[in-house]
């Protein structure tokens, strides 16, 4: 039986890491490979977009989350299902709206490469990659959902990006065929 009050279609898949880790990437390819219509939600640009902070950090270089109203926006979207929230933290997403937490990790001196790249500040390159050296983004995930439903994989070249994107097919594959016989033995 699915969380109370929820019975969505397809499954709310929420695919974290720290900054650089290759979450856009892979949940572009998702949506391609997906067996079913999944809607790719970038949470980072969804608050700058509709306004859900509390002003700009310019020490930080990010906005000041209004995670009220962030959860008032997402709420709608997680109930009817099939989506992906991409984003760099995943412990305010309510344990009833996750089917699946996908936690990307990458070595550190890529990630450094990577952020490097993207012309980020120092102080941030610094911050994110020592999060990324503590586990902080898994621990997170740990301690929020159960632990069959936490995967943490590796996303340090092409060759992982497609090997992870058809494992999480497989796995919505399953899912799917689960709801299926669920919702047959009900009726
Ligand atoms: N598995 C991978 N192999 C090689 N390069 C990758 C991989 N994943 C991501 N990259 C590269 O790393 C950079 C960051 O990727 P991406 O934007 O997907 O990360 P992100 O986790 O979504 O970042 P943010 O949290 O800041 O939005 C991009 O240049 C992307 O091409």
């Amino acid at each position: 039986m699915s969380p109370v009050g929820r019975e969505p279609k397809y499954p709310v898949i929420i695919i974290t890491g720290t900054p650089g880790t290759g979450k856009s990437s892979h949940a572009q390819l998702l949506i391609q490979e997906s067996p079913v219509p999944l809607k790719h939600i970038n949470v980072g640009e969804l608050v700058k977009d509709r306004g859900l902070h509390e002003g700009f950090d310019e020490e930080w270089q990010s906005y000041t989350v209004d995670e009220d109203k962030l959860l008032d926006e997402l709420e709608p979207l997680a109930s009817a299902g099939g989506i992906i929230l991409d984003w760099h933290t995943c412990e305010i997403f309510p344990e009833r709206w996750a089917d699946l937490v996908v936690v990307l990790r990458c070595n550190h001196t890529q990630l450094w490469d990577r952020l490097e790249k993207r012309g980020y500040p120092l102080k941030k390159i610094q911050e994110n990659n020592e999060a990324e050296i503590m586990d902080v983004v898994i621990e997170e995930a740990r301690a929020s959902y159960p632990e069959e439903i936490v995967v943490t994989l590796s996303s340090e070249s092409m060759e992982d990006l497609e090997r992870n994107v058809a494992s999480i097919v497989e796995w919505i594959k399953t899912w799917l065929s689960d709801r299926e016989r669920q919702t047959a033995e009900e009726t």
